[in-house]
């Protein structure tokens, strides 16, 4: 039977730099001849793509805390079983743009909603299949948003456009997810380099990988 793949998630706030870096990440072990899936959420596929644009849809101001943990979950699921858990059953490596702890930092944290009831809708929607290292790219959300805002062609979606007490709340909840799940989330400090923090992501990813092959 064939090895079970690798799940990796990168996770940070607004402008950390996660996608840079994780597509450089995710070149390099291409390079290398690993089996790599690149995706991202929410999105990732044709249904989680369609209920993203409702979700981040500047119009959407009315949108309820829970529907928005919800939907959230929702595109989760179909993406699951869509992408991710057939390519992992298949051996491969898939790196995914933000997962259950966005949830937990934005929705559960942030929002005010509660850590413990997002992860119940969130265990509903993917059973057991958690990350087997998580990328938290660690920034001040002041810098981050003002990447962002360096792109004037960049449209800010629903989420974007929070207060800085908003994201840096986000900040808030992702360390304290890494507190309590210090052996899956790994903290990288994003404030660096593009270069740095590849090199420090590889070694982490990679350390990883050849203790599973
Ligand atoms: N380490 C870095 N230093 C400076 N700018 C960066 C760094 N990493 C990414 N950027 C820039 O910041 C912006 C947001 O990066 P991105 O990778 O899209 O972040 P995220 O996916 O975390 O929102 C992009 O314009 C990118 O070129
Ligand atoms: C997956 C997920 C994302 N989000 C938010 C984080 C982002 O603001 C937005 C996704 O937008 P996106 O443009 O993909 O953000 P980024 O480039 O920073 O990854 O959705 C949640 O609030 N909860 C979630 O479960």
């Amino acid at each position: 039977m064939q090895k079970r793949g690798y799940f990796i998630t990168s996770e940070g706030p607004e402008g950390a730099g996660k996608t840079t870096v994780m597509n450089l990440l995710g070149d390099k072990l291409k390079e290398e001849g690993y089996d790599v899936v690149m995706t991202r959420e929410p999105g990732g596929i044709m249904i989680s793509e369609k209920i993203r644009n409702i979700i981040l849809d500047n119009e959407h101001i009315m949108m309820e805390s829970r529907t928005e943990a919800l939907l959230y979950a929702a595109a989760r699921r179909q993406h699951l079983v869509e992408k991710v858990q057939p390519a992992i059953d298949a051996g491969k490596i898939v790196i995914c743009d933000r997962f259950i702890d966005s949830s937990l930092a934005y929705q559960g944290f942030a929002r005010g909603i509660g850590v413990q009831e997002i992860l119940a809708i969130n265990k509903f929607a993917i059973g057991d299949t958690m990350p087997d290292k998580t990328i938290l790219f660690d920034i001040e959300p002041s810098v981050g948003l003002a990447r962002i805002n360096a792109h004037k062609n960049r449209e800010k979606n629903r989420l974007d456009v929070e207060s800085l007490m908003f994201h840096e709340k986000v900040r808030e909840g992702y360390l304290s997810l890494a507190d309590q799940y210090p052996e899956r989330i790994e903290v990288i400090d994003a404030s660096c380099s593009v270069e740095t923090v590849l090199e420090e992501v590889y070694k982490v990813i990679k350390s990883q990988l050849e203790i599973i092959r």
